[in-house]
């Protein structure tokens, strides 16, 4: 690939302070930078008294895959100002710029992206920090211009809708090749079963995007026993996009009618297979042959496929209802649908358990953890394929890359980052090395920039 044809994916590694109880010291650490590219490389070494390392686990070291390293005393202003900030402008051009996080429970992941501050701005994470700049440029366009009013559509998704009252989320490929998230089945007042849709909330100013970001944070946190399970098995995602009233309504409909659909068609299917299961039977040399005792329901199959084009039909004009409001939007104002797409990775447990210093794993436990590093694997593979520009992206490969492909796929020129929090412990080792690890195979995986 062309040097600069496509932004690059950065990927930074962050230390956090030791805490307290930490009592065992520091990891031994070094980073150097390349003198060509300025990449920087890792270098850590257990403690003589770490245990359950290998002899070559005992010491380690990335090549030349970091753009940066946070050390323990940057704030989350100074992270901000340096990572984030230089992104909002395209944010607002309507691009979209996704932010990951990725690191062992107790590393600093939600100190990053949230924080644990939400009434003083120096405490902001990431993720408050970039609404409050939003919506500060935001206020700045609805005062010169009073046609539209611009706000932040809210939208967090992790394992569970977090602002929809922890539904769980199923993701699948609809025909049309969109990815489609959706809660679960549910039954209307009318008698009506529909596919419950994942919620956005339109937030018009920052203390009201706070609040929902409260809720939504809330509802993880009582979504399992322990904190610690719930972050370290679902990824979570949280979305913030520019809207209108007019535009996400109409995106809210279009959402409606897709799930209005799903169980119509899955009848439709029903239908299908149920007249040809019972039309069609297996003859005693082995061939299916037509039932001479049923006759297939034609008027049946015709009356139920006849009712899903109907509400394919809704679908497509409510779809075409939203784009033609985007564009009208869009003709004077830029910014409309730019997001800033937070994704706070699953996993780093799973990884260290693999490497025999976690606690024993459920056959659950098991399964969950490898569908958790495919998904990690398979968003390694897509951030390589994106770097080397190739035709295909792999994001089919896992229910995490089919999620965010609409995300990269919004703007394929704009900045991406991942950020590997790890702690500076030497009890932490295993932990942080296996963090590490990971951040620098997407790192080398990205190195076609
Ligand atoms: N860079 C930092 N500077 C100061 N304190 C930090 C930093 N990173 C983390 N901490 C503190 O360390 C503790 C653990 O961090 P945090 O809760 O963010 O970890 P986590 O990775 O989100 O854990 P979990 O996955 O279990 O939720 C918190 O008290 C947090 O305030």
């Amino acid at each position: 690939m062309a040097q600069g044809t496509m932004k690059s994916f950065k990927v930074w590694t962050r230390w956090r302070p030791l805490r307290p109880f930490e009592s065992q010291g520091e990891i031994t650490r070094k980073s150097d930078q390349h003198p060509d590219n300025h990449q920087s490389r890792i270098a850590v070494v257990a403690s003589s008294q770490a245990q359950g390392l290998s002899s070559r686990e005992r010491s380690w070291k990335s090549g030349f895959s970091f753009d940066g390293i946070i050390e323990p005393n940057e704030r989350n202003d100074m992270v901000y100002d340096r990572i984030v900030a230089p992104i909002i402008p395209e944010v607002l051009q309507g691009k979209c710029c996704n932010f990951f996080a990725y690191g062992n429970s107790g590393s600093g992941k939600t100190h990053n992206m949230i924080g644990y501050e939400f009434e003083h701005d120096d405490g902001f994470g990431l993720c408050l920090a970039s609404a409050r700049q939003l919506a500060s440029k935001l206020d700045e366009i609805n005062t010169r211009d009073s046609n539209y009013r611009f706000g932040i559509g809210l939208r967090a998704t992790a394992a569970f809708d977090l602002l929809n009252n922890r539904n769980e989320c199923f993701v699948r490929e609809g025909p049309d090749r969109k990815v489609h998230i959706r809660g679960q089945m549910e039954m209307l007042a009318n008698g009506q079963v529909r596919v419950r849709p994942i919620a956005t909330r339109a937030c018009w100013s920052f203390e009201d995007l706070k609040r929902g970001l409260k809720v939504g944070l809330k509802h993880r946190n009582t979504a399992t026993s322990t904190v610690h399970d719930q972050s370290s098995r679902a990824h979570a995602i949280v979305e913030m996009e520019i809207i209108t009233k007019d535009f996400i309504d109409a995106r809210d409909t279009v959402v409606k009618r897709q799930s209005e659909l799903v169980p119509v068609g899955k009848h439709t299917a029903d239908v299908y297979i149920v007249e040809n299961s019972r039309a069609i039977i297996l003859s005693d040399d082995g061939k299916y042959i037509p039932n001479p005792d049923y006759q297939l329901n034609q008027e049946r199959v015709d009356a139920a496929e006849a009712q899903k084009a109907k509400f394919e039909a809704r679908v497509k004009e409510a779809e075409g209802h939203e784009f033609e409001i985007f564009t009208e939007i869009a003709r004077t104002h830029e910014c409309i649908g730019g997001k800033i797409v937070f994704v706070d990775l699953a996993g780093a447990e799973f990884l260290s358990h693999s490497a025999g210093t976690g606690p024993k794993q459920s056959a659950q436990e098991k399964q969950q953890g490898k569908q958790i590093n495919t998904d990690l694997l398979a968003l390694k593979e897509v951030i390589r394929a994106r770097s080397l520009a190739q035709p295909r992206i792999p994001y089919r490969s896992s229910p995490l890359t089919m999620v965010l492909r609409e995300h990269f796929e919004a703007s394929n020129d704009a900045h991406s980052s991942m950020i590997l929090t790890v702690s500076p412990g030497a009890d932490q080792y295993a932990a942080t090395m296996n963090t590490l690890k990971y951040g620098d195979l997407v790192g080398s995986a990205n190195m076609h920039r």
